[in-house]
C-alpha cells in the first residue's frame, strides 16, 4: 500500500458501522478499545443512529475521555421521512451501498473528518463495516489510505456467505422447496456434516438467485479480500478452524472478539467506573427496573428472552411464546420492544387472564433491558434468543446456555453452531408452537441443565482467556494497534 507522504503522523481511525443496533454496538466498542490504546478516533453515524444514540446514552461525556475522539455523521441517502424501522434496514443497507459513495469520498478527502486542533491528515486509517465494504474500498484506494473490514457477524455465518456461489454453481441453490430443507449442503467446507438448506443465511431462502437481498450479501463480502485485513469479533478458541477457512481467501485475520468482554477487562484496569455502567450503546430506552426483580430471584432460575434490536413477530407467535413461557412454570424476563410485534399498537392489549396471572407469578416484561448486565446477573440460567452475533457471543461470556429462534441473516448459521457443534444449548429452528417453546425451556432450565451449563461454563472460561494478556484476541489486538500506529507512519500492514 503506498502512503501519503514520510511525515509522521498522528494515526486518526474512521469507523463506519451500518447504521443497526448490533454493528453500531460492536464498532463502538472497538473504537473505545482504540481510544483506550492512544488512537484519535472519528466514528461515523448516520445522523438517524447519531440522534438516537444521544437520546439514550450519555457517549458525548463518556467518549470525551479519550483525547482525539470525535462523532461525526452521514446522511443514509433515505428522505426524512422514511421510518427506518426495524422493518427495513436492508434498505437502509440499500441505500448507503448505492448512494453513498461520493459525500463518503468528499468527507474523507476534506478536513471535516478530523479534529481542527490536530495537524494530522484528516484521517489516516479507515475501519468500515464489511457489508459496504465495496465503496468505500474504492474511496480508500483512490485516496491511498489504508482499510480494513469489520464483520459484525461471526466467521461461520461470514464463511458461509463466502461459500453461496459455489453453492449456486453445484446447483445447491436454489433450495428446492420445503422438502429440501433437511438437506445437507456439500458445499460450505469445513461443515458438511452439519449444516443443513435450513441453517443457510435466510437470504438463501428465495427461489430467485438474482435477489437483491442475496446478491448484497455475497458482493460485498467479496469485496474483503481487497482490504489489508479483516477484524472479526470472535476468538479462535470459538471458531478457529472456521477462521482458516476465511483465510485462505482473506490472508489477515483479527480475531479480537468478545469485544464486549474484552473492553469490560481493559476498563476495569484503567477506570474506576463499574463496567456495566460505562460502555452503554443502546439504541432503545433501557429499563432497569428488571435488575431488581432478578436480584429477588433464586439462582440460575430464571430463562431471559429476547428477540434483538430488528426482529419482528407476529401477534401469533408473541401469544405462542408467551404461553409456551408461562405454562413452562418457569420465572422468565422477556424484552418485548414497543416495535418488536408487527401490525400492534400495544402487545399487551387483549391478553387471556391465565397469562396476565402467570406473568405476575413468575415474570416480568421490559421494552429494553441491560442485557449484559442481565445476562452476567446470577438469577439468570438459559437464554431464549433469535442468535443475533452479539447476543449470542455475551451468552458465551457469561456461561449462559441457549435456545436458539433464528429469524433472518446470519442467525440460522449461528443458531446451528449453539447447538450442534459447540452444544451450548438447543436450536428451535422454523417453528413456534407453545407446546414446544414450554417443553425446550423445561430441557434447558432442568432436564438437561447441567450438561449446558458445564459447556457454556467451559466456553466463557475460553472467551475471558482469550481477552486476557496473552490471550489469541488480546494478542491480535495489540497487533492490530501496532499495525494501525505503524501504517500511519509510513510501513506496511
Ligand atoms: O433488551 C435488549 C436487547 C438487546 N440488547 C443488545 O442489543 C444487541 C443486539 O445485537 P444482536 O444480538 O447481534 O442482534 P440484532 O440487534 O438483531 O443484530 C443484527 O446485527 C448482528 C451483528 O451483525 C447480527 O448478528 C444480527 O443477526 C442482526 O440482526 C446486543 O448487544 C444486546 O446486548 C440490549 O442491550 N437490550
Ligand atoms: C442489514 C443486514 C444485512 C447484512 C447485515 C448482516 C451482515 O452480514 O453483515 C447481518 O444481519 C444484519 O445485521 C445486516
Amino acid at each position: 500500500m503506498e502512503q501519503q507522504d514520510s511525515r509522521c503522523y498522528l494515526p486518526r481511525v474512521l469507523i463506519f458501522p451500518l447504521p443497526a443496533q448490533g454493528h453500531v454496538n460492536a464498532m463502538l466498542k472497538l473504537a473505545e478499545l482504540l481510544g483506550l490504546a492512544g488512537l484519535h478516533v472519528t466514528f461515523l453515524n448516520t445522523h438517524f443512529v447519531h440522534n438516537r444514540l444521544l437520546l439514550h446514552t450519555d457517549i458525548p461525556a463518556r467518549f470525551a475521555n479519550y483525547p482525539g475522539f470525535l462523532f461525526k455523521t452521514i446522511s443514509d441517502g433515505l428522505p426524512e421521512d422514511h421510518p427506518r424501522s426495524s422493518n427495513s434496514i436492508m434498505e437502509v443497507a440499500h441505500s448507503i451501498n448505492m448512494k453513498s459513495k461520493s459525500l463518503f469520498k468528499q468527507m474523507v478527502a476534506s478536513n471535516e473528518l478530523g479534529s481542527e486542533s490536530d495537524s494530522s491528515p484528516s484521517v489516516t486509517f479507515i475501519i468500515v463495516d464489511g457489508i459496504f465494504g465495496g465503496f468505500t474500498t474504492d474511496v480508500a484506494n483512490e485516496l491511498h489510505i489504508p482499510i480494513i473490514h469489520f464483520r459484525t457477524v461471526g466467521a461461520c455465518c461470514f464463511w458461509t456467505y463466502f461459500s453461496i456461489p459455489k453453492l449456486i454453481q453445484a446447483g445447491e441453490l436454489p433450495i428446492r422447496g420445503k422438502e429440501d430443507m433437511d438437506r445437507l449442503t456439500r458445499n460450505v467446507p469445513g461443515m458438511e456434516s452439519f449444516l443443513r438448506c435450513r441453517d443457510l443465511p435466510s437470504f438463501c431462502r428465495v427461489s430467485d438467485l438474482t435477489d437483491s437481498n442475496l446478491q448484497l450479501a455475497v458482493r460485498e463480502t467479496y469485496q474483503s479480500p481487497r482490504a489489508q485485513a479483516i477484524i472479526l469479533n470472535t476468538f479462535d478458541d470459538l471458531e478457529g478452524p472456521v477462521i482458516s477457512h476465511i483465510r485462505t481467501l482473506c490472508p489477515k485475520i483479527y480475531s479480537i472478539g468478545p469485544l464486549h468482554a474484552h473492553l469490560k477487562l481493559k476498563l476495569s484496569h484503567t477506570t474506576p467506573l463499574p463496567p456495566s455502567q460505562s460502555s452503554s450503546n443502546n439504541l432503545f430506552d433501557v429499563d432497569k427496573s428488571c435488575i431488581a426483580w432478578l436480584d429477588k430471584q433464586p439462582l440460575n432460575s430464571v430463562i431471559y428472552v429476547s428477540f434483538g434490536s430488528i426482529a419482528v413477530i407476529t401477534r401469533h407467535e408473541l401469544m405462542e411464546f408467551w404461553y409456551g413461557l408461562v405454562n413452562s412454570k418457569k420465572r422468565f424476563l422477556w424484552v418485548v420492544r414497543p416495535d418488536m410485534v408487527a401490525g400492534e399498537g400495544n402487545a399487551h392489549h387483549n391478553i387471556p387472564t391465565e397469562l396476565l396471572e402467570g406473568t405476575k407469578e413468575r415474570g416480568y416484561m421490559v421494552g429494553w433491558a441491560p442485557q449484559e448486565e442481565v445476562l452476567e446477573h446470577r438469577a439468570v440460567g438459559g437464554f431464549m434468543t433469535h442468535s443475533g452475533w452479539n447476543s449470542i457471543l455475551e451468552s458465551i461470556v457469561a456461561g449462559v446456555p441457549m435456545i436458539c429462534w433464528p429469524r433472518r441473516a446470519d442467525q440460522p448459521v449461528n443458531s446451528r453452531f449453539v447447538s450442534e457443534v459447540w452444544k451450548l444449548g438447543l436450536e428451535m429452528k422454523d417453528v413456534c408452537d407453545r407446546n414446544i417453546v414450554e417443553k425446550m425451556v423445561n430441557d434447558l432450565m432442568e432436564e438437561r441443565k447441567e450438561e449446558f451449563q458445564r459447556e457454556a461454563e467451559k466456553m466463557s472460561k475460553l472467551a475471558w482467556k482469550s481477552v486476557s494478556e496473552g490471550g489469541s484476541s488480546y494478542c491480535n489486538l495489540e497487533s492490530l494497534i501496532q499495525s494501525i500506529r505503524l501504517t500511519t507512519n509510513g510501513s506496511k500492514t
